[in-house]
C-alpha cells in the first residue's frame, strides 16, 4: 500500500509538473494513469487521507479535461471544471467525494453508453434534462453505396441499443410563438446559430478540422474515409490541421448537415415542448438518409442520441429519415430535394414503379377530395391483391398511404363499415412496422387500440417493444409504461 501511495504520489507529481509545462499530451497520460490507480486500488479508511485523495482526483479529472480541451477537444465536461473550483475553495469531503463519484460516473457513461433516463421519464419530464456524455457503438464509417461516406454496423445490434450519444457543436433555440417559426425568426435562429459555430472553430481547432471532414455536398465519391476514433473525446490522435476553413465550405457544410429539432423523431421524449432549435452534431452527420431507415434520434438538452429502431445485422449500413417516411413518394421526392438527394432506396425504386399506374394516382385524388378513408385502404388493398404485390411491397404501400390506414383504424364509425373487408390492425402495423421500424404515430395508435378492445400481457409486451424501437433502451420498462401512457395524448 505504501509503495502504492508513493507511485501515486509520484505520477501526480509528473502529471503536475508536464501539465504546467503545457506538455498536454504527455499530461493527459499521466493524469490517466493516476486516475486508474486512484480509483481502482482500495480506499484509504483513515478520513483525513481519503479526503487528500480525493481532492488530488478532482484536480486530476479537471487537469486531464483541461489539458485536452487544450489540445482541442470540446469535450472538456462541466462537471470537471466544478470540480477544481472547488476543490481549490477546500471544500468538505462529502462534497468532494460527490464530485469524483459524478466524474466517475461521466467515464462509465462514456465509456458504455449505459444511459438511463428512466427517472426523468417517470417524474413527467420535470426540470432540467439529464447530464450525458459522448459515446460511440459499435459502429464505422466507410464507403457507402448510397452516397459518399456512410456509417456502418461492426456486429449484429438489436432494436433499441444505442448507437451514438453525441453533444452539438452548436445549437441555438427559437421559441415557438404559433404552431410555425416565422420567416424573420428562422433567419434570426439562424444567424446565430452560424454565429455560434464559427465562435467555437475559433477557440477550438480540433473541432475546425473535424467539421472540415464533413460533407459540403459537393464531390462525396472523392471524400475522404476519417477513422471514427479521431471523433472520441479520448482520442490523442494528432491530426493533420487542415488550417483556416473557408467561410463558404463552412456554410456548405452547415446547410448539409445540420439538424432541426422538428424532426419526425424529436421532440418526443419532452411534453408541451414549444421550443424549435438547429444544431451540429458531428457523426450523425455521417449518416446517410433512407425511407427505410433503421435508427432514430432523439433529442435530450443539446444531446443528440442515436438508437437502432430495427435489429441491424454485423457490416449493415445505418440510415436515417432525414423527413417524415409515413408519406407518398412525391411529397418524399419534395421533401428530399431540400436536402439535395434523389433517394434510390430500395421502397423509392419499388414505388416509382408503382405511382405510375392510373389506380394509384386516383386513389391520391381521392384522398385530396376527401374520399372516406375506409374506402382508400379498401381499394388500395384490392389492387395490390390484383396486382400480386405482398411482403415488402405491400408495406412500403401501406407506409406510404398512411394517413389513410390511421384514419381508417381510429374511426369506430369507419371500422363499422369497413372493418370487415379491410386487414387486420395487427397485420396492418406489424408490417409497417418491418418497413419504417419503431415509430411514435405507430406506438399511439396500438396503444389506442389496446385501450379499446383491452389487451392482455402479450399485446402490451408488444407495445413495450414497439416503445423500445421509438425511444431506445433509454427507458427502463417502467418508466417506459408512463411514456406509453402519455404516449397516448401525445
Ligand atoms: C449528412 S450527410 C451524410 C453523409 C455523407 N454521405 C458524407 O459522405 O459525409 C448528407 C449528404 O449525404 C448525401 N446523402 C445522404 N443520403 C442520401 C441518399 N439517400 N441519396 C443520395 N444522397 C444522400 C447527400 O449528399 C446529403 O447532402
Amino acid at each position: 500500500m505504501e509503495e502504492l501511495t508513493e507511485q501515486m504520489q509520484n505520477l501526480r507529481s509528473k502529471a503536475t509538473e508536464l501539465f504546467i509545462r503545457e506538455e498536454w499530451k504527455d499530461s493527459i497520460e499521466a493524469y490517466s494513469h493516476f486516475i486508474t490507480l486512484s480509483t481502482q486500488n482500495q480506499t484509504p479508511s483513515d478520513p483525513d487521507q481519503l479526503q487528500k485523495l480525493h481532492k488530488s482526483l478532482c484536480i486530476a479529472f479537471c487537469n486531464r479535461a483541461e489539458a485536452r480541451f487544450k489540445l482541442g477537444y470540446p469535450y472538456a465536461l462541466e462537471c470537471f471544471r466544478t470540480a477544481l473550483v472547488d476543490s481549490q475553495a477546500g471544500g468538505n469531503s462529502e462534497m468532494l467525494n460527490g464530485y469524483v463519484e459524478k466524474c466517475k460516473k461521466f467515464e462509465f457513461l462514456s465509456r458504455t453508453g449505459s444511459i438511463d433516463l428512466s427517472d426523468w421519464v417517470a417524474s413527467g419530464f420535470q426540470g432540467k434534462a439529464p447530464e450525458l456524455a459522448e459515446h460511440i457503438g459499435p459502429v464505422q464509417i466507410r464507403k457507402s453505396e448510397i452516397s459518399g461516406r456512410g456509417m456502418f454496423a461492426t456486429k449484429n445490434i438489436d432494436a433499441g441499443s444505442l448507437i451514438l450519444v453525441t453533444k452539438a457543436i452548436a445549437m441555438e433555440r427559437s421559441i415557438l410563438g404559433g404552431k410555425d417559426l416565422s420567416e424573420d425568426a428562422q433567419l434570426v435562429m439562424w444567424k446565430n446559430f452560424i454565429d455560434k459555430v464559427v465562435d467555437f472553430i475559433r477557440k477550438c481547432p480540433k473541432t475546425r478540422d473535424l467539421i472540415g471532414k464533413l460533407s459540403s455536398g459537393e464531390d462525396e465519391e472523392g471524400l475522404e474515409v476519417p477513422d471514427i476514433d479521431i471523433f472520441r473525446p479520448e482520442s490523442l490522435e494528432n491530426m493533420e490541421s487542415i488550417g483556416e476553413i473557408d467561410m463558404g465550405k463552412l456554410f456548405a457544410i452547415l446547410d448539409v448537415n445540420s439538424l432541426t429539432e422538428d424532426a419526425v423523431s424529436a421532440n418526443v421524449l419532452r411534453k408541451n415542448n414549444d421550443c424549435y432549435g438547429v444544431g451540429l452534431w458531428l457523426l450523425p452527420s455521417f449518416i446517410n438518409h433512407s425511407c427505410c431507415a433503421n435508427v432514430r434520434r432523439l433529442h435530450v438538452g443539446d444531446y443528440l442520441i442515436v438508437h437502432a429502431s430495427k435489429d441491424l445485422k454485423a457490416g449493415e449500413e445505418i440510415t436515417l429519415s432525414y423527413f417524415d417516411p409515413l408519406c407518398p413518394l412525391h411529397k418524399r421526392r419534395e421533401m428530399s430535394m431540400t436536402w439535395g438527394i434523389h433517394c434510390k432506396c430500395k421502397r423509392c425504386v419499388f414505388e416509382e414503379e408503382m405511382f405510375l399506374k392510373q389506380e394509384i394516382k386516383e386513389i391520391e385524388i381521392g384522398l385530396e377530395r376527401g374520399m372516406e378513408c375506409g374506402g382508400v385502404v379498401y381499394k388500395l388493398e384490392e389492387h395490390m391483391k390484383r396486382w400480386n404485390v405482398r411482403g415488402k411491397g405491400k408495406a412500403y404501400l401501406r407506409a406510404s398511404f398512411w394517413s389513410a390506414y390511421s384514419e381508417a383504424y381510429s374511426s369506430d364509425r369507419c371500422m363499422k363499415r369497413w372493418g370487415r373487408r379491410i386487414p387486420a390492425f395487427d397485420a396492418l402495423i406489424d408490417s409497417i412496422i418491418d418497413v419504417v421500424g419503431g415509430d411514435h404515430r405507430l406506438l399511439k395508435i396500438l396503444m389506442e387500440e389496446l385501450k379499446k378492445n383491452g389487451g392482455g400481457f402479450v399485446e402490451m409486451e408488444k407495445a413495450l417493444k414497439l416503445a423500445r424501437e421509438v425511444y431506445g433502451k433509454v427507458v427502463k420498462k417502467k418508466a417506459m409504461r408512463t411514456l406509453l401512457e402519455l404516449c397516448i395524448g401525445a
